[in-house]
């Protein structure tokens, strides 16, 4: 029955794939085929469903900003996080450096590129990428994520906007370590290979209040509810406002086409369907999303009858 459903929250959004476009800025993203598309979902009491390209590896992208800064409150912690990173909504695009300059020069919040750039900075000096990368793959479950070099050093090669951010950031204060390390760090995390599954292993953990399935706790509860509050404002930067209202569900989506969605104490989902809408958030990815929170009541603020 619930298969049946998630079958159908497929469908609904198939046809939307048409209306966006893979990214192309990083030019090996272009390589996608943009009419992928698949949904997984790990529910709570251990079932899990799963429906089209779930196996399909793609770049997690900002997505990795969910896991760069529940590791950053964990290790820095939230005073040093938030002094130097703002928890609003930008309303400008992704990777916008406008709000940069002027009096309030602090990144709007950990999930646009300035933040999460400056959040890497933070977090370089005292985790490994390779413990980032073992992390990941605990927080998702899935031992087969790995750096994805092809992205990795296509992404370097057109990488002068974020380089940009990277300095402004500097000479703004909020970076003090090395720069190139911390923008090297920044695209290795977003070059992460991993599935619509291990996305759906991400939103279970979180949806559990940072307990893994076999019932260890992998993050602190503060954390946790920090970053899902994040997601829900920020998540899907210049389209979070009306994503909150149409689906009220906490996501992240990323370039590469992922989307994570954590239903609070229920239910993680994960989903990858490349083809973008002009915020860059995976356009069947939403519909399906729309679909699924209003048949099951899955919005925050669904009246529970
Ligand atoms: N929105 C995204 O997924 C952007 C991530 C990408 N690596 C970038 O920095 O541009």
């Amino acid at each position: 029955m619930f298969q049946d459903l998630i079958n159908e929250a497929l469908e609904t959004g198939r046809p939307y794939i048409k209306e966006g476009e893979v990214a192309t800025y990083i030019p090996e993203l272009g390589r996608a085929d943009k009419n992928k598309l698949g949904i997984s979902i790990f529910c709570r009491d251990g079932s899990r469903f799963s429906c089209g390209d779930t196996k399909d590896r793609f770049s997690i992208q900002s997505i990795s900003k969910v896991i760069s800064l529940a590791v950053a409150l964990e290790v820095c912690g939230f005073d040093m996080v938030f002094e130097n990173v703002g928890m609003e909504p930008s309303g400008d695009a992704f990777n916008s450096l406008i709000k940069l300059e002027g009096s309030n020069s602090h990144p709007y919040n950990p999930m646009i590129n300035s933040g999460a750039i400056a959040v890497a900075s933070f977090i370089e000096p005292k985790v490994s990428f390779e413990e980032m990368l073992e992390l990941a793959r605990c927080f998702c479950q899935d031992d087969g994520i790995v750096l994805d070099e092809k992205v990795y050093r296509s992404e370097m090669s057109t990488v002068a906007r974020n380089r940009a951010i990277a300095y402004l950031l500097e000479s703004k204060g909020v970076i003090n370590g090395n720069v190139e390390e911390a923008l090297d760090f920044y695209v290795k995390m977003c070059s992460l290979s991993v599935t619509a599954e291990s996305l759906a292993g991400l939103g279970l953990l979180l949806a559990n209040d940072g307990v893994d399935p076999s019932g260890k706790r992998l993050l602190n509860s503060d954390t946790v509810r920090v970053v899902k509050t994040i997601m829900l404002t920020c998540g899907m930067y210049d389209g979070s406002g009306e994503f909150a209202v149409r689906v009220g569900i906490p996501s992240k989506s990323g370039v590469g086409g992922g989307l994570l969605s954590v239903v609070d104490g229920k239910m993680g989902i994960g989903i990858y369907g490349p083809s973008l809408d002009a915020k860059g958030n995976s356009i069947a990815g939403r519909k399906i999303l729309q679909f699924l929170s209003s048949q099951m009541k899955l919005h925050i603020f669904a009246k529970k009858d």
